[in-house]
């Protein structure tokens, strides 16, 4: 079943969700190390409203990139308290990778996930924290907003609230001003 992996992307999976057969995958010469944290708690998720920079506009985990020297689990806690206040017993839980048409690197980047968190959640320069319920809950809460994250998310964040591990891959290009997934592949671990 690996062998049906993007490149990029390793383990045993099975594909969950395919797109964009029409084109090939993108070749990379270099690859950037990120994190992305989620707070998944009883039936609602903490994600972040990006206020300035990359993705500005946009919600997604906590995360950012792995500085020369550190671990990736230690960027993930620095990523997280430095964008939300907050420390949790993070778990690694998945790995995304893509490309985007323009920039020289493409992004590899570990999820990783926990359901308790110590400290107080704070607005900080970078991101605004805000809780969002799962599909279907009837918890006081938005709905996590689809529509305001990168196109894929909707593809593994079902998989993501299930608890069930995943790779991934998108290849992103700008399509009538807009950028827009063109290939993507994600796979979740085998039903046990
Ligand atoms: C293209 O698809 C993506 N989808 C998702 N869900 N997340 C993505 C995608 N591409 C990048 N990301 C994530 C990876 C990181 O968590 C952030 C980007 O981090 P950022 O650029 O803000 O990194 P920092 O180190 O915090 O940067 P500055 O210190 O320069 O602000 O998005």
């Amino acid at each position: 079943m690996s062998s049906t992996l993007p490149p990029g992307l390793q383990g045993e999976y099975e594909e969950h969700v395919s797109g964009g057969d029409a084109s090939r995958w993108e070749i990379f010469d270099k690859i950037r190390h990120y994190t992305n944290a989620f707070i998944v708690q009883g039936e609602k998720i903490l994600l972040g409203h990006k206020k300035r920079g990359f993705a500005k506009g946009m919600y997604n985990g906590f995360g950012g990139k792995v500085e020369h020297g550190e671990t990736s689990a230690d960027a993930a806690l620095r990523e997280l308290e430095e964008e939300a206040g907050i420390q949790a017993p993070l778990q690694h839980f998945a790995v995304l990778f893509f490309t985007l048409e323009g920039l020289e690197s493409a992004f590899y980047i570990d999820i990783y996930r926990a359901a308790d968190f110590s400290g107080d959640i704070v607005e900080t320069d970078e991101m605004r924290p805000q809780w969002f319920r799962f599909p279907g809950s009837t918890a006081d809460l938005p709905d996590i907003p689809l529509e305001h994250m990168w196109q894929t998310d909707k593809h593994w964040m079902p998989l993501l609230l299930s608890n069930r591990q995943f790779v991934g891959r998108a290849d992103y290009k700008i399509v009538d001003g807009e950028t827009r997934p063109v290939k993507w592949w994600i796979g979740k671990t085998h039903a046990s």
